[in-house]
């Protein structure tokens, strides 16, 4: 289970925004900016168990790649708690951070080798032995439709290739919690579709999934929990059931729009 209790992440801003922000009026100024302080993250708290997939919402800006970029250890809180099965992800993130998988924009491959040696050589990193990590390559390749290609060089691939081989390269050592940044970004319908099924796969399994989307149909299709975040602060967090009853039409979208802008009114 995964458990995020009152995150915040501030960041300080570089001078020449400070500068420029001096110029500016309240109105123009985000309400999160507090002299040479922004708050990216405000307060943030959800749970995700194991077996249910969570999707993370939130219009741009909104603090959704900082939030999942705390809860897989790249970035450290400035205060709040994460815990994963218990253990406490602040206090320890070296040793927690083998028990995430964690993919982010930025996550990628070794582009003069195949997508079988990338897997290989992060699933070996992570201490895996040659047995078990045959065994889940054939796993997750199966999965994620990637032997067509697996022994392709990372370089020669398309954008959807790419991203079910760094997919299968995220969660090879078996993590306990997977967390995905905008997995299906800039994909074909096809290659959206396998990463689709693939997080489905981990429904009513013990590893809780959480990954962040701006594509309602993907949350209807596959959430069990939805997370809204605006403006750094938790908006919503309930089930997909709760979620869909916040309008009176049901409709996603029209939920999202509602929140988004009771909050900008508020
Ligand atoms: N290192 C940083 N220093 C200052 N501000 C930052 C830093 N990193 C992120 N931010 C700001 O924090 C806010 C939240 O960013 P974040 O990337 O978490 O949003 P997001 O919800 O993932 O947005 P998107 O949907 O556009 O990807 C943004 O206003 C961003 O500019």
């Amino acid at each position: 289970m995964l458990e995020v209790k009152n995150l915040m992440k501030r960041f300080r801003l570089d001078n020449k925004t400070i500068k420029e922000n001096k110029k500016k009026s309240k109105e123009m100024l985000d309400r999160r900016e507090q002299g040479h302080w922004f708050n990216a993250v405000v307060d943030v708290s959800f749970s995700c168990e194991s077996g249910e997939v969570l999707g993370l919402l939130g219009p741009n800006g909104a603090g959704k790649t900082t939030s999942l970029r705390m809860l897989s250890t790249a970035l450290q809180p400035t205060s709040g708690q994460i815990v994963i099965n218990g253990d406490d992800v602040v206090a320890d993130p070296l040793a927690m951070r083998k028990r995430i998988g964690f993919l982010s924009g930025t996550t990628s491959l070794y582009h003069r080798l195949t997508v079988r040696e990338n897997v290989q050589y992060f699933g070996r990193l992570h201490g895996m032995n040659e047995d078990l990590l045959e065994t889940e390559i054939k796993k997750v390749f199966d999965l994620l439709d990637i032997h067509s290609f697996a022994d392709k060089k990372a370089d020669s691939l398309s954008t959807g290739m790419k991203q079910r081989a760094n997919i299968a390269r995220t969660v090879i050592h078996q993590p306990e919690v997977i967390v995905l940044d905008e997995p299906t970004t800039g994909l074909d319908v096809i290659s959206a579709k396998t990463i689709l099924d693939f997080i489905e796969s981990y429904k009513g399994s013990d590893v809780p999934v959480v990954f962040s989307t701006h594509h309602l149909h993907e949350v209807e299709k596959l959430c069990d929990r939805v997370v809204l975040i605006n403006e750094g602060t938790t908006q919503f967090n309930g089930t997909l059931d709760d979620f869909r009853r916040v309008s009176g039409t049901g409709n996603l979208y029209d939920v999202f729009v509602k929140l988004v802008d009771e909050k900008e009114v508020a």
